[in-house]
């Protein structure tokens, strides 16, 4: 087999449940559970690694609905700014998901994503081991089997932070925290809980409540845990689980010495966000450094820095053009999409008179997705002095282009191809959207290069400029980021 990364992602790609599978799974009810665990650390134990060393990874693990990216990519950027000092840390991993451009962006080396090359070689020596090594524990999982995608890339962050001797690891949950692949590691060095929510509830469960007992699932016994203020139900599940397991939780308000650092968007929800990544990133560094001492009245100006400076993709980015103005933010909640729609008004408002404002907006595969219209509709609407909303909303699906398709990275078999093909929630969207806005022109477009093509048309060659919002799914974000960079933007 050629064992480059076009390769190596076909491979992955194979890895992935199909879409009659997941189908068949919800309608049975099966989920994941303890046995999900068990085949995690079979595989771990097949690649050849233990508990020991894990450990030397010193973990940060952060769990949420909302928000666990843009935690971890805080506590990664500040820790940054110590190894740039010569440390410690020296050498930092960063896991997070989904990808935004490429697949190798989920496994960061100093905040970098790993080169292709990188990636290839690591990813072959974990495929060939399984193979190799495919009868150890065969009670937790099938002889010679692989795991599922998301599991496989998290197999690979260790074996890839190992073989690089990376020193500290700062690790974002998939789905959940009790079940997830990330949850083999049964001594972080501090665990983080993000804002809490409704998701994944074929997975998790259709409560907040119950949704929390599978995040307080990362809580581990003698590792400081934090979290953020939290509706009542799922704040009580996680002071009770934290009770439970002996684990010292702390809820974290706003931290104080934010006040006067400059975090953007200059939001309530960004700054819960901040706040867990400080708790976390001392905590991280006084493990390391015995001699770091956190001040309780000011933030070093490393974190400072840190804060100010994170990068984090496709999270309300705004990107001008001559006649467009492209506000891109990869929410996906019910929630997430309000704090979303009142950042772009806030945004056009900021900016003085705007054009004609467009959505473009997709959500594949669920089909709960049509409830979001509402919050965002009316989001926009109330945040606007003149109540204006969307003049043009055009419904895309996640293919990435017009005519060549999907690119690699992005190839997807959890979604329903013929859904797809009929544009079938890009209907849906349609006709709730018509009753939210009657007077909105929508547009319904296959691809998100012909979805853009299609924004910049409708923007007028004069002054004032068109204003965009590209939101509903990451995917759909990343596909528009290469596209208005260069398909390889990262
Ligand atoms: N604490 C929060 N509360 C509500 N919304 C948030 C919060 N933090 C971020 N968001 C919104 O959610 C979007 C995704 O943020 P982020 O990538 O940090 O979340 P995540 O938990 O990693 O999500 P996922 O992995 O499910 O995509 C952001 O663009 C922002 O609009
Ligand atoms: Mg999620
Ligand atoms: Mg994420």
């Amino acid at each position: 087999m050629a064992r480059t990364y076009n390769e190596a992602i076909d491979a992955l790609n194979s890895l992935q449940t199909p879409f009659a599978v997941i189908e068949a799974r919800r309608s049975a009810g099966i989920r994941p559970d303890a046995a999900s665990l068990r085949e995690m650390r079979a595989y771990l134990a097949r690649v050849g690694y233990t508990q020991t060393d894990l450990s030397k990874l010193n973990v940060v693990h952060v769990a949420g609905t909302k928000g666990k990216g843009s935690t971890c990519a805080f506590v990664d950027s500040i820790l940054s700014r110590y190894r740039q000092r010569g440390g410690p840390p020296t050498r930092i991993g960063l896991f997070t998901s989904p990808h935004l451009i490429a697949v190798r962006e989920r496994i960061r080396i100093d905040s970098v994503p790993i080169s292709e090359e990188t990636f290839a070689k690591y990813f072959f020596e974990v495929w060939d081991l399984l193979e190799t090594n495919g009868s150890v524990e065969p009670e937790a999982a099938a002889p010679g089997s692989r795991p599922i995608y998301s599991r496989f890339l998290t197999l690979l962050s260790y074996h890839v932070f190992l073989s690089e001797g990376v020193n500290v690891a700062v690790y974002e949950t998939g789905i959940g925290g009790e079940y997830d692949a990330t949850n083999v590691v049964d001594h972080p060095i501090a665990t983080g809980i993000s804002t809490l929510g409704i998701d994944h509830v074929y997975v998790l469960g259709d409560t907040v409540d119950k949704i929390a007992w599978h995040k307080a699932g990362i809580m581990k016994p003698g590792c400081p845990a934090f979290t953020v203020e939290q509706v009542p139900s799922a704040a009580e599940v996680l002071k009770k689980r934290a009770v439970e397991k002996g684990v010292d939780l702390r809820v974290l308000d706003v931290d104080p010495r934010l006040a006067g650092v400059k975090i953007r968007p200059d939001a309530t929800f960004q700054k819960r966000n901040a706040s867990l990544a400080i708790a976390l990133a001392e905590t991280a560094l006084k493990t390391l450094d015995p001699a770091f001492t956190p001040s309780p009245d000011r933030l070093p100006a490393e974190f400072v820095d840190g804060l100010e400076h994170v990068v984090w993709r496709g999270r309300c980015e705004v990107k001008a053009e001559d006649s467009v103005i492209w506000h891109v933010d990869g929410a996906h909640t019910a929630d997430s999409l309000k704090m979303a729609a009142r950042w772009f008004v806030g945004e056009c408002a900021a900016r003085g008179p705007a054009g004609p404002r467009v959505l473009i907006f997709n959500q594949q595969g669920r089909s709960e997705a049509v409830d979001f219209l509402d919050g965002l509709c009316n989001t926009v609407k109330k945040e606007d002095p003149k109540g204006k909303g969307f003049e043009h909303v055009i419904f895309c699906t996640n293919v990435t282009y017009a005519e060549a398709g999907y690119k690699r990275d992005f190839v997807n078999h959890q979604y329903n191809p013929t859904d797809i093909k009929k544009m079938t929630m890009q209907n849906i969207f349609a006709e709730r959207w018509k009753t939210l806005d009657p007077d909105a022109n929508i547009l319904l477009i296959p691809s998100i290069e012909a979805a853009i093509k299609t924004a910049r048309g409708l923007a007028g060659t004069d002054a004032p400029k068109l204003q965009a919002l590209i939101t509903g799914s990451l995917h759909l974000v990343g596909g528009a980021l290469g596209i208005l960079e260069g398909a390889d933007a990262l």
